[in-house]
């Protein structure tokens, strides 16, 4: 089997009583683009530091390239490019100082340095700015030199932490695009919040929550889901429900009561196909109103809300209260 170009074993990290990453196990094989995408606080950052080797973990393993990011961590280094979520660049440098600087610093030959720095610049799009101080930079700008250091000695793998975090969306784009270029001869993880743009780019996604996974499918996988389609049906709720599930045509229905006579209903058709049309003429012949009638595809942003909701959901649902202490009073 090919060696995995990111390997995590049950990899945990806690700061004091705050377990940030709990037991996550997850392979990345050499060249695949994968989101890594998760809500604030999920986990994401301290999980790429732990692999970039800037942050010991408090169990489990990590392999970059086969080197293990506790005792081989020069050689981890020397297998990637990361980009930090707030990208550390020296203000009162020009672009193109700063990156000579870099590139010595990670040992590319002094013999094609400058060519190396070039290609990196112009893959990145700021050889426009390359004699800009980066103090005079936009965040875009600044964001694109950060890449263009992590590509300086041409790792195998590239880590970028919030790649396009503060960007506006013609940036965002570009950065993506950038990416997605890269992609081909690079292995990728990136995190983001951005879902909409990222569904453009990713090969898989894997979601974080609490520090553990939630979800890991390919890009292949997700668009090969079933449609669903959503219907809001405004009538006695008993009877819209029991009206949906005899329909032949649906394979499964999910209910959902909105109010006193008011229901969603998500459902899947046995063959696959649009009956939207027949659905709704019966919907319309009991003399109940319908208010929504949509094809849900499985989108990625569909599926974060669905994990991510599932959780909140979780979190909120009512406690019931503590059962009533029996009556200790003595019977008169
Ligand atoms: N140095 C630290 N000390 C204490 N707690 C920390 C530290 N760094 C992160 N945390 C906590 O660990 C958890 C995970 O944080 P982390 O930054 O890894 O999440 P994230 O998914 O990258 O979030 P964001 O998208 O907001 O950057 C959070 O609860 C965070 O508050």
């Amino acid at each position: 089997m090919q060696t995995p170009a990111i390997n995590v074993q049950n990899l945990s990290k806690n700061y004091g009583p705050v377990q940030a990453v709990d037991d996550v196990t997850f392979q990345v094989a050499p060249g695949e683009l994968v989101g890594f995408l998760g809500p604030n606080g999920a986990g994401k950052s301290t999980c790429m530091r732990i692999l970039t080797t800037w942050l010991p973990a408090s169990s489990g393993y990590a392999w970059l390239n086969g080197y293990d990011v506790m005792y081989q961590s020069m050689e981890v280094r020397k297998n990637i490019g990361y980009l930090p979520e707030s990208v550390p660049v020296y203000g009162e440098m020009r672009v193109r100082e700063y990156l000579a600087y870099r590139a010595k610093l990670k040992g590319v030959e002094r013999h094609g340095r400058s060519a190396r720095i070039d290609h990196c610049m112009a893959k990145c799009r700021v050889k426009e700015v390359q004699n800009r101080l980066l103090n005079t930079l936009s965040k875009g700008y600044r964001q694109r030199v950060g890449l263009a250091d992590t590509l300086l000695a041409d790792p195998p793998i590239l880590i970028l932490d919030e790649p396009t975090s503060g960007l506006d969306p013609v940036q965002i784009g570009e950065t993506l695009a950038t990416i997605k270029e890269l992609g081909g001869q690079h292995t990728i993880l990136f995190s983001t919040h951005v879902l909409p743009e990222v569904e453009k780019v990713y090969d898989r996604v894997i979601i974080i929550d609490k520090g553990r996974i939630k979800f890991d499918e390919t890009k292949k996988a997700i668009d090969s889901r079933e449609a669903s389609y959503l219907l809001e049906v405004r009538g006695p709720v008993e009877e819209t429900t029991k009206f949906m599930r005899e329909q032949p045509e649906l394979a499964s229905v999910e209910s959902t009561t909105i109010g006193s006579d008011l229901a969603a209903f998500e459902v899947r058709t046995r063959d696959h196909k649009d009956h939207r049309e027949a659905l709704a003429a019966r919907v319309v012949t009991k003399g109940w109103g319908l208010g929504r009638l949509e094809i849900r595809k499985p989108s990625l942003e569909a599926i974060f809300d669905d994990v991510v909701r599932q959780r909140y959901q979780a979190e909120t649902a009512p406690v019931a209260p503590p059962a009533a202490e029996p009556d200790k009073t003595p019977a008169a």
